[in-house]
C-alpha cells in the first residue's frame, strides 16, 4: 500500500470538484493515506477565444496530465469521461469509471425556462456541435452562438445578457452547486448526450498495479459497461467531444440498450437508431450502431464536416 498518492487535475472549478471527490473517497477508504493534488493547465484551458471545434485535436483537456503521469509526477488523473479521447496513450489506462448519476443536458434560461418557450430567433449559447445540431433540428429558428469558458464563466455570460439561454451538462452544474439554475432537462428523445457525459474517468499508469488495485473500489460496473458501448460507438465514427454525434447506453432487460444520433450541423439531416443486446456485447453493439448510422447517411455528414478522414 502506497503512503501517498498525487492526483493530477486541471484547475477549473469543475475539475477541482472532481479531483476533490476522488481524493475524499480515497481518504475515507484508506485512513492515514496522504492524498495530494497537483493542478495543471491544458491546451483546452489556455485557448479561450476560439470555438472548441476549430481548435480540434484530441486530448485537448488531457494531454499535459498524461505526460506528467508518464513522467511519474502524478499517480493518477481525474477527468470527465466525456473529455477523454477513445485512445489512451501507451503506458496509461482508464483504470476506473465512477457511477454516473446525471447524463443529460440542461437548459439554463431564467426568463423563458424551456426551449419550447423561447421566442423566435432567441440567442442560445453552446460550444458543442452536438447540442447545436440537435437543438436546430427542433428549433431551426433559434440563433446558436458559441459559448466557451468554464461553467462559472458561461453562467456569468448568460447573466450579463449575452444569451437568452445556455445549454450545459446537468452533471457539471450539479457538481458546482448550480442545480437550482437548471430550468429544463432536455429529454433524451430530443437530445442525446455526449459519450460518457456525467461519468468520471480515472487514468493511471498501466503497470502501476498497486495504485490500480487501490482505485478498483471506485469502479461502477454498470456505468463502465455503458461507457464501453458509448466509447466503441465514438471509436467507429472517429471523433472527439466535438462532432455532432450523441450516444446513450442504459441497462435494459439484463443487457444493454444503446441509442445514438449523427446530425448535420444545421440539424436538417439526422440519423438516429438504437440497438439492444447482452452486457458482454456492449462494445460490439456500439460499433454495430455506429456502422449502421454511417451507412444510413451519417458518413456523408462527417465527411462534410471534414472530421472523418478514413473510415475504419
Ligand atoms: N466539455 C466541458 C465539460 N466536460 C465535462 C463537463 C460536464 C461534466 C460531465 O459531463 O461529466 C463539461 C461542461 C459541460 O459540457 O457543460
Amino acid at each position: 500500500m502506497r503512503q501517498k498518492i498525487v492526483i493530477g487535475t486541471r484547475s477549473s472549478k469543475l475539475a477541482l470538484w472532481q479531483a476533490d471527490y476522488v481524493a475524499d473517497c480515497l481518504r475515507k477508504k484508506y485512513p492515514g493515506l496522504i492524498v495530494e493534488e497537483k493542478k495543471m493547465t491544458t491546451k483546452g484551458d489556455k485557448i479561450l477565444d476560439a470555438p472548441l471545434a476549430k481548435i480540434g485535436g484530441k486530448g485537448l483537456f488531457t494531454k499535459e496530465l498524461e505526460a506528467e503521469m508518464l513522467e511519474g509526477g502524478i499517480d493518477l488523473a481525474v477527468h470527465s469521461l466525456k473529455d477523454m479521447p477513445t485512445e489512451v496513450p501507451d503506458g496509461l489506462v482508464i483504470t476506473a469509471i465512477t457511477k454516473r448519476f446525471d447524463s443529460g443536458d440542461a437548459v439554463v434560461c431564467p426568463k423563458y425556462k424551456t426551449l419550447d418557450a423561447l421566442p423566435q430567433g432567441a440567442r442560445v449559447g453552446t460550444s458543442s456541435l452536438r447540442r447545436r445540431a440537435q437543438i436546430l433540428a427542433v428549433r431551426p429558428d433559434l440563433e446558436l452562438i458559441d459559448l466557451r469558458g468554464n461553467v462559472n464563466t458561461r453562467l456569468k455570460k448568460l447573466d450579463d445578457g449575452e444569451y437568452d439561454a445556455i445549454i450545459l451538462a446537468v452533471a457539471g452544474l450539479k457538481r458546482l452547486g448550480f442545480g437550482d439554475r437548471i430550468t429544463e432537462v432536455l429529454p433524451k428523445s430530443m437530445c442525446l448526450p455526449a459519450v460518457g457525459q456525467g461519468a468520471l474517468a480515472i487514468e493511471a499508469r498501466e503497470d502501476d498495479k498497486e495504485i490500480r488495485d487501490m482505485l478498483a473500489f471506485l469502479q461502477d460496473d454498470e456505468t463502465t459497461r455503458c461507457a464501453a458501448a458509448e466509447r466503441a460507438f465514438l471509436e467507429t465514427v472517429e471523433g472527439g467531444c466535438q462532432v455532432p454525434v450523441g450516444v446513450y447506453a442504459v441497462p435494459s432487460d439484463g443487457g444493454v440498450e444503446v441509442e445514438a444520433v449523427i446530425a448535420s450541423l444545421d440539424g436538417k439531416r439526422r440519423f438516429r437508431d438504437k440497438v439492444k443486446g447482452e452486457w458482454n456485447d456492449a462494445e460490439a453493439l456500439g460499433h454495430q450502431l455506429a456502422n449502421r448510422l454511417l451507412d444510413a447517411g451519417g458518413i456523408e455528414i462527417l465527411h462534410e464536416i471534414g472530421l472523418l478522414l478514413d473510415r475504419k
